[in-house]
């Protein structure tokens, strides 16, 4: 590739150290991020995207002509400058958002296969641990999920936090879910009060809870953030629920919650028409407390979090109850509600072909 500009905020030389260092990233940024370095860098080698529209069924290639047609005027030095911090981001996340494997890590909890529990500075870290699988949520998983919130409800801890492990906070249920139990899969789903019991402990859940969304969030770990008290969320972060799509519904209490935070248009167009909120418009629309450049996100979030563990402790979850209380009951009715519509739609014909259709999906960017 050759490129052109002489006077930039950014050399020559750390735009070229940036494309060597994305080589050397272990984790694939996703489609999302691939998209956007893609755009940055025609922006910064070419200019402005001046191409032809590319055909409506040339999926990849549209894709990638959207996205360098987004940055529409954005001058070649400054998509130089985005380029290279959006590089130093994902390399900073990959280093700082890699739990340590060791067991040694203090304050570990046992047990847990597909979760990492940890308890220190009275914080409790609940780290989704499947980043091969961008955090997919197995049944398995759910279950280890409600042991640690039950765990963390008792502990010394002052505030839980939950995460996710790698680039993705979480990419929702685990579709195998539906496929792993051959045959009746859809109907043993549907007759487990599984979902029921998992959005529970998030709405009894005693002690100030956190979200630290290190990358994209999908389905239901998006829904479940209006029983957050608190959502940080990284730059790279994406929010997306796509039910109408998989022929599901909304769940996670969003049917209530996200009406009553971002007012029902806004929610219409996220819960029925699966629009994807980048994390400034997850912000902007209530839904994220706030935003951090991914590059300081880590350092940024745990030094404010732990300022708040040292807050006093019972003076939190009293005041946390009282926020809750008036709601809880409102809570778990929207929670019945919600499962007894999502069993119906499990046994759907659209969300059987949903899911068969993820598993066969051919391309990939
Ligand atoms: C108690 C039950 C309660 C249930 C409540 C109802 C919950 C509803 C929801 O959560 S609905 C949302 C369900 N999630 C999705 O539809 C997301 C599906 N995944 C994707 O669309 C993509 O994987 C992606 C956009 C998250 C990431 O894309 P990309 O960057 O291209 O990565 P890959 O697709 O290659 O993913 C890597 C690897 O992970 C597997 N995987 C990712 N997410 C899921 C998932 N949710 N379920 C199953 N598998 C998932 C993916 O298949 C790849 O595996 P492979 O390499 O192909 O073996």
């Amino acid at each position: 590739m050759h490129l052109t500009a002489a006077s930039m905020q950014v050399s020559q030389q750390d735009f070229e150290k940036a494309q060597e260092q994305l080589k050397l990233l272990k984790k694939d940024p996703g489609n999302e991020v691939k998209l956007k370095l893609y755009a940055l860098f025609k922006q910064a080698t070419e200019g402005p995207c001046n191409s032809p529209k590319p055909g409506m069924l040339d999926f990849v290639k549209k894709a990638k002509w959207d996205a360098w047609k987004s940055l529409g005027s954005l001058p070649q030095d400054n998509a130089k400058q985005k380029y290279t911090e959006l590089v130093s981001g994902l390399i900073s996340a990959e280093s700082s958002s890699q739990v340590p494997g060791a067991a040694a890590e203090e304050g570990r909890h046992d047990g847990y296969e597909n979760i990492i529990v940890n308890t220190q500075n009275n914080i409790t870290k609940i780290t989704l641990n499947r980043p091969e699988m961008k955090n997919a949520i197995s049944h398995e998983m759910y279950r280890e999920i409600m042991k640690a919130l039950e765990e963390a409800a008792k502990d010394d801890s002052t505030i839980v936090v939950i995460t996710g492990n790698g680039d993705y906070y979480c990419s929702g249920n685990d579709l195998k879910n539906f496929t792993n139990i051959p045959a009746d899969a859809m109907e043993k789903m549907a007759k487990e009060g599984e979902a029921l019991d998992f959005v529970a402990h998030f709405i009894d859940f005693p002690k100030p809870l956190i979200a630290v969304v290190n990358g994209p969030a999908v389905g239901i770990s998006v829904t479940l953030l209006g029983l957050f008290d608190l959502v940080y969320a990284s730059d790279m972060a994406t929010f997306h629920t796509p039910f109408s799509q998989l022929g599901q519904s909304p769940e996670g209490c969003s049917s209530y919650l996200f009406p009553k935070i971002m007012g029902a248009a806004k929610a219409n167009e996220i819960l029925l028409f699966n629009k994807k909120l980048t994390a400034a418009e997850a912000c902007a629309h209530g839904l994220v407390t706030e935003v951090f450049p991914n590059r300081t996100f880590q350092k940024e979030v745990w030094a404010r979090l732990k300022a708040y563990a040292s807050l006093p402790k019972n003076s939190l979850a009293i005041s946390k109850q009282l926020l809750r209380g008036v709601e809880k009951e409102k809570l778990h009715a929207v929670n019945s509600q919600e499962c007894e519509v999502l069993k119906e739609r499990w046994l759907s014909d659209e969300c059987l072909n949903a899911v068969v259709a993820f598993f066969q999906r051919k391309s990939k960017l």
